[in-house]
């Protein structure tokens, strides 16, 4: 079988290298194009130099168009306005979609979902195994423990990143609404300062922590009558990521257009 041919958006970023660098150490893949923006530095250099390879013959182009051609999907972890515009360009040329990116208001997630008539979208805050799963069960305990334990969920991340929560605490934060039968949207505090008064019975709280070099840490505490239990994850490598990316484009490829989840990828939507 011929191999999927990917195109990576943010080439030149934290994530974009880690994708380049997976698809290289996977079977079955190919980059066949790179894009960053105008103006960017890494525009013209060879993908595979710019991710500590060897050279793979594939220049940094800022015209996805040009990128696009010949491929079969996309991995995209930019920013949710790039992300956004490569959904539409990659509809139009009839490519799938992988979306990393986080920091989505309302109205970009609605945009998102309409272009994903026109084409197969997977999109998820946390492309890792070990998250999705952490979801899954986190849904299970919220749904056990009800309201008299108080969800609380912690994040932190290196000081480069620049949205809060993070993509994954929102995540987390919606398989725990999800079990109690809630919308996260109408439960959730997502910062805390000053008098705030006391907590409402059935708030799901966020805290996010910044600093160093820290690649990704989650904690969702159950804090009830005398005890706490207390659900946890910690990434230790970008790669990560990057490989349950190109597990979401092999499953992508050929499917019916519509909005996907990691938890469709991985068969975690029963949990
Ligand atoms: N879902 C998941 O599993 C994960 C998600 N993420 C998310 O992925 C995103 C990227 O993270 P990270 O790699 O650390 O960030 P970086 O800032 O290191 O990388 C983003 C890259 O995208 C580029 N970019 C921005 N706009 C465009 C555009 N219009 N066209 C082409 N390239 C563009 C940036 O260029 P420039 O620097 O010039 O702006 C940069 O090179 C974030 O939203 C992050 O939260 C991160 C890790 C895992
Ligand atoms: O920006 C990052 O680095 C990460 N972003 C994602 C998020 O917002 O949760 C995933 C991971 O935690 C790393």
């Amino acid at each position: 079988m011929a191999d999927l041919r990917l195109v990576v958006v943010g080439a030149g970023g934290r994530m974009g290298r880690a994708l380049i660098r997976a698809i290289e150490e996977a079977d079955g893949v190919t980059l066949t194009g790179a894009v960053e923006r105008p103006g960017s530095p890494a525009l013209g250099r060879d993908a595979g130099v710019l991710a500590g390879l060897p050279a793979l013959g594939v220049p940094v182009l800022d015209e996805p168009q040009a990128a696009f051609e010949g491929a079969d999907g996309v991995l995209d972890f930019t920013s949710p306005e790039s992300s956004l515009l490569h959904a539409a360009l990659a509809a139009e040329a009839g490519l799938f979609h992988v979306i990393g990116s986080t920091g989505f208001s309302a109205e970009e997630e609605a945009a998102l979902a309409a272009l994903a008539a026109r084409t197969a979208l997977v999109k998820s805050g946390n492309m890792s195994l070990g998250v999705n799963l952490l979801a899954a069960l986190v849904k299970r305990a919220a749904a056990t423990l009800g309201e008299d334990f108080d969800i609380e969920i912690v994040e932190m991340h290196h000081r480069m990143k620049v949205d809060a929560p993070s993509g994954t605490a929102l995540l987390l934060g919606k398989a725990a609404a999800a079990g109690r039968g809630v919308d996260l949207d109408e439960r959730a505090v997502r910062g805390r300062d000053g008098i705030t008064g006391a907590r409402h019975a059935g708030d799901i709280g966020f805290a996010a922590l910044r600093g160093g070099t820290v690649v990704g840490d989650h904690d969702v505490i159950f804090a009830g009558p005398a005890e706490r239990l207390m659900l946890g994850h910690r990434a230790e490598d970008r790669m990560i990521f990057a490989r349950g990316a190109l597990r979401a484009a092999a499953w992508a490829q050929g499917k019916p257009p519509g909005l996907y989840s990691m938890a469709d990828v991985l068969g975690l939507t029963d949990f």
